[in-house]
């Protein structure tokens, strides 16, 4: 029963912990780091509320320490998905009726797990599993997430109070049901936080969701469902399974019930999906809403009036942080000829410094690439450059996988603008710098904006107010989100909703309003307080036959 109308505090971004030495967080963290790595964990699938284990295990181990087994999760097939889309389907009348302010204090209540009891939780999964530094855990695994769930509540509260004019005898107002079937969500290893909103952000609107988390993200993926769960989801409203790509497609996307995707990957995966969605399209009971945030090849460009020192620090952290594993990392910079050697030089003295080895050692800044595979490609890359004329290792070019899947932190100098690292995702730490005539920015702009089909992240910095507005207009469907003398990663949930267009993705901006309304399917409601009893309009019976 609904007697009185609620209110949610406004939400603030969660504090970042600093874990610097001494600090009571950076004890607590090495703790937990610590426990996990004494105890394998082993990870259910969990469907309908129930922990299902198959007995097919597959082992987790931390990217950069890959002798250690962390634990194992249980490999799903064909039937999970199947119980998974059944059982979001019989959930959803109940979800669905749930009023707003019982839907909203589970995510809410989520959060504040997060930010208290299971923090250091959360953050040690995603270190050990995902190969993060404290810092990058923290900003993702604790804040971001947190962000994302109160957030989202707020905006879906705001989105709810928006009503129609309604006249004098005439009520008018729009309700805002979920879909009608089951979303499904589909989730990248390179942000907790990531894998966290894509199945909430349709839950809290009352939809039922299938989960699939990439499976170098399973440890991080199934804490945070274990908090959702401890929160109060209730059961079938997500189901978390683990299963390849085709399998879940296959089920998924022939299903009548399908109503919508959310997914965050590579843009090739996103495309296949949409064909496969397109082919299937008279399947639907309804059109599928698809929402897909994929790859990107940021760039920075520089004017001739930057700072060398902001420059070159942009570069070292938006390129390298996170090994460069972020869809926003910082992957090809444009350098005026008066400054290039000069930032290449501070930059090359900043990479220098750069430690690189576990995530125990809070002294590492570069820790592992996630998997053999992104190892591999990564060095194929490097290779290839080693033995072009067009390009030259400036810093870094070394690799190894030993120990874990390590490579240096590498700088690529091209004479080619249009060279392959200039132009293709390599999502590793590799930054490639193409050094242009000082005199020639605005032809250089026109570079930058044709150069890649991505659309997501940018930078321009400059101390020219002139440059830095050419700058913006030029290259405004060249990234999403554009950062002015910034680096241009670290977007915040509330301050920078993120997305691309192009082939960067849908654009719906994941942490924003725009997001929420994709997961809403509006119903307009008329009620006329005195209904007319006679169909003539007045000027026919007051004239009539003249
Ligand atoms: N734009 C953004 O907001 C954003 C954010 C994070 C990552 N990314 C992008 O994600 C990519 C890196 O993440 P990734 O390596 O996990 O991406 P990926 O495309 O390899 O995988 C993403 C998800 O799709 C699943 N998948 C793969 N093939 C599938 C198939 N055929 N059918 C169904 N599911 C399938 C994976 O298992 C995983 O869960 C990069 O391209 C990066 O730019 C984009
Ligand atoms: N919020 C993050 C998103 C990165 C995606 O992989 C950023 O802006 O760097």
């Amino acid at each position: 029963m609904h007697n009185a109308y609620f209110q949610f505090a406004a939400p603030q971004n969660e504090p970042v912990y600093s874990y610097a030495p001494g600090s009571p967080e950076r004890v607590a963290l090495k703790k937990q780091l610590a426990a996990f790595k004494a105890a394998p964990v082993d990870l259910p699938m969990y469907i309908n509320g129930q922990e299902v284990r198959t007995g097919k295990t597959v082992e987790i181990h931390p990217p950069h320490e890959i002798k250690h087994k962390l634990g194992q999760f249980h490999m799903g097939d064909a039937s999970h998905v199947k119980t998974a889309v059944d059982a979001a389907l019989a959930a959803r009348a109940q979800w669905a009726a749930t009023p707003w302010e019982q839907r909203a204090a589970i995510f809410l209540r989520a959060a504040e797990l997060i930010a208290t009891k299971y923090r250091y939780h959360m953050n040690a999964a995603t270190m050990l599993g995902q190969s993060k530094n404290a810092y990058q855990a923290e900003i993702d695994s604790a804040c971001e997430l947190i962000d994302f769930l109160r957030f989202n509540v707020h905006y879906l509260t705001e989105i709810y109070k928006q009503q129609p004019a309604s006249p004098q005898g005439i009520h008018n107002r729009t309700e805002y049901r979920p879909l009608e079937g089951f979303l499904l969500a589909v989730t990248p290893f390179n942000f907790t936080a990531i894998g966290g909103n894509l199945p909430t952000a349709p839950a809290m609107c009352g939809n039922v969701v299938v989960w699939k988390p990439a499976e170098t993200a399973v440890f991080a993926a199934a804490m945070f469902m274990q908090i959702l769960i401890e929160a109060g989801l209730p059961a079938g409203v997500i189901n978390l399974v683990y299963a390849d790509g085709p399998t879940l497609g296959d089920i998924c996307f022939n299903h009548r019930d399908f109503a919508g995707l959310h997914f965050t990957g590579s843009t090739g995966v996103f495309q296949q999906m949409w064909k496969i969605i397109g082919g299937n399209i008279n399947k639907y009971r309804a059109y599928p809403r698809i929402v897909g945030e994929t790859g990107g090849k940021d760039f920075v460009m520089v004017h001739a009036s930057a700072q060398v020192d902001v420059v070159a620090t942009a570069l070292a952290r938006g390129a390298f942080e996170y090994q460069g594993q972020k869809c926003s990392a910082a992957s090809r910079a444009y350098l005026p000829s008066n400054i290039a050697d000069a930032v290449l030089n501070k930059l090359k003295e900043m990479l220098g410094t750069m430690k690189m080895g576990t995530v125990e050692d809070f002294g590492n800044f570069i820790n592992a690439v996630i998997s053999e595979r992104s190892f591999d490609k990564i060095a194929a890359y490097i290779d290839n450059a080693k033995k072009d004329p067009k390009a030259k290792i400036f810093a870094g070019g070394g690799y190894s996988k030993t120990d874990g899947y390590f490579v240096e932190p590498t700088v690529i100098v091209t004479t080619d603008p249009l060279y392959t690292t200039m132009c293709e995702e390599i999502f590793g730490p590799v930054l490639t710098i193409y050094v242009y005539e000082a005199d020639q920015f605005e032809a250089t702009l026109d570079i930058v904006d044709k150069t890649s089909d991505y659309a997501l992240t940018g930078s321009i910095i400059s101390q020219d107010r002139y440059a830095i507005d050419l700058a913006t207009k030029k290259l405004e469907n060249s990234a999403g989100n554009f950062y002015i003398n910034d680096k241009p990663t670290g977007a915040v949930v509330g301050q920078q909703p993120f997305g691309g267009a192009r082939a960067s993705g849908t654009n719906d901006k994941a942490g924003s309003a725009l997001n929420m309304y994709r997961w809403l399917s509006a119903r307009t409601v008329k009620e006329t307080m005195v209904p007319p009893t006679d169909y003539k309009y007045p000027f026919l019976s007051a004239d009539a036959g003249a």
